[in-house]
């Protein structure tokens, strides 16, 4: 949508009086036909879908931040991520009036420990100046509307195999969960076939499975709350069976993450001529992935509410990228990596979410989770599978979009459906997605189809693509 229509105004009148008026005024619940109760609903499911982060971003962190041995720094690490993911999630709310989550991403987390502090041996708070400073240059680009240019040059077929692509991400995140970490295992790694079915031994893949055709049931009959229900019931039954301990208190005071804070700033001063060049490069990836993830998710998750109209735009794309990168930039001073919108909020979305509101929901349930951990540590990962599941299917109809007759809109799209769950990485299928596209078409003769833009994007990821293998293993 063009700047013009970038903010809706308001055409209807709200039920609503008092302070409950301004807020559904501010969040403009007449224009998105919401209220109050689906979009509480809503960033409750978001937020139960996104909750594991606050248990498995700081497992993987640890590898990588800690002060005398790993792990040493786990529950720190635990309120950085509760504390950035507010933020940014309030930011997304306030900032762009969008139902999106915002939480350490899951790509850019291992690659900050393994790759870059492991890997590259780069001192963790070096690391961690680099997703700063990636952070604010985010900022600066979002200034000059490059990253709104960006988004409107991704070919239709694209965005639509984007949606796609990220329902059997979503999906895939739920079903190959790790059952020794709470994961429903119903995919696992496998040396021959390298991916398999998992065992039906395993009584978290089983709890998963249950959980599934319960929340199918819920879906099907259309139970108002269906996808938060079914989270629910799966807890439940793994608390009945044993499967999962349930809450064993209720409050915990959370420990301030003091040897966190700030060293994102001190760990500019460890930077030296010999480490400046993988710093460059570190810095480079980690801005490169999370443009286009926000991108991606951000038009994916917009295609499923509706936001994206005929005209193939993102309304308030700037401010929606705005906050991610304002995030993105937090997330480090408080001590974790770069912040991102969760394609799991296509989960609230589903759920009706339309708005801020379901947003500043999050937020505040991030905020609450600081102090309310044991409730929320008790929750397996395995009970999120049902949902993520099927909000999967759900995002997968996108693909009824793509014209599959013409193979030259067909093929760039396949590639990006398939890429993004196998590669666990909606930059990568977003890559191949936009080299592939103005290639086949040209083959097809019809490269002045092409926008100018796609071509200038698709030389940019090839770019990287022989830069990334020249530098990285
Ligand atoms: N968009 C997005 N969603 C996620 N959900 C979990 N990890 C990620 C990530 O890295 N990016």
């Amino acid at each position: 949508m063009s700047n013009n229509t970038d903010e809706l105004e308001t055409t209807e009148s709200t039920p609503y009086i008092g302070w409950q008026k301004a807020i559904a005024r501010y969040f403009k619940f007449a224009d998105y036909r919401t209220n109050f109760k689906t979009e509480i609903l809503a960033g409750i499911t978001t937020f139960m879908t996104m909750g594991y982060i606050l248990v498995v971003n700081p497992i993987i962190l640890s590898n990588a931040i800690f002060l005398r041995q790993q792990g040493d720094l786990f529950s720190q690490l635990a309120v950085a991520t509760a504390i950035a993911s507010a933020v940014g999630t309030l930011c997304m709310a306030l900032f762009a009036n969008y139902p999106f989550g915002l939480a350490p991403g899951m790509g850019t987390n291992a690659f900050f420990a393994f790759s870059v502090v492991l890997g590259l041996k780069i001192d963790w708070r070096l690391a961690l100046s680099c997703v700063f400073i990636q952070g604010l240059i985010f900022i600066a680009l979002t200034f000059t509307d490059i990253r709104r240019l960006l988004i409107n040059c991704i070919p239709n077929t694209l965005k639509h195999a984007t949606a796609a692509g990220i329902g059997l991400f979503i999906a895939y995140i739920g079903l190959s969960g790790d059952p020794a970490k709470g994961g429903a295992g119903i995919i696992v790694a496998n040396e021959v076939t390298k991916t398999a079915f998992g065992s039906l031994r395993e009584p978290a893949t089983l709890m998963a499975i249950a959980g599934l055709f319960i929340t199918s049931a819920f879906v099907v009959r259309r139970v108002k709350g269906a996808l938060l229900l079914g989270i629910l019931a799966t807890a439940l039954i793994a608390w009945i069976f044993g499967v999962a301990t349930p809450p064993q208190g209720i409050f915990a005071v959370p420990q301030i993450p003091q040897d966190l804070f700030g060293q994102a700033i001190i760990g500019l001063s460890y930077l030296n001529a010999n480490n400046f060049v993988d710093w460059l490069a570190v810095l480079f990836v980690f801005l490169f992935v999370d443009i286009f993830d926000a991108i991606g998710t951000l038009t994916g998750v917009g295609m499923r509410a509706g936001y994206i109209g005929a005209d193939g735009q993102l309304p308030r794309a700037n401010q929606a990228l705005m906050a991610d990168a304002i995030a993105t930039t937090v997330g480090p001073l408080f001590g974790t990596s770069s912040v991102t919108a969760y394609v799991e909020s296509v989960a609230g979305v589903v759920e009706g979410g339309r708005t801020g509101f379901t947003a500043l929901v999050v937020a505040g349930l991030f905020a609450v989770s600081l102090f309310f951990i044991p409730i929320f540590q008790s929750i397996p990962a395995f009970a999120t599978t049902p949902t993520l599941v099927i909000v999967g299917a759900m995002m997968l109809a996108q693909a009824k979009e793509i014209f599959w007759e013409d193979l030259a809109e067909a093929i760039p799209a396949f590639l990006t459906v398939f890429t993004i769950p196998l590669t666990y990485s909606i930059a990568e299928g977003l890559a191949i997605g936009f080299i592939s596209y103005p290639l086949v078409k040209s083959f097809q003769g019809k490269a002045h189809e092409v926008p100018l833009g796609t071509w200038f994007v698709a030389a940019i990821f090839v770019a990287r693509y022989i830069f990334m293998t020249l530098r990285f293993d």
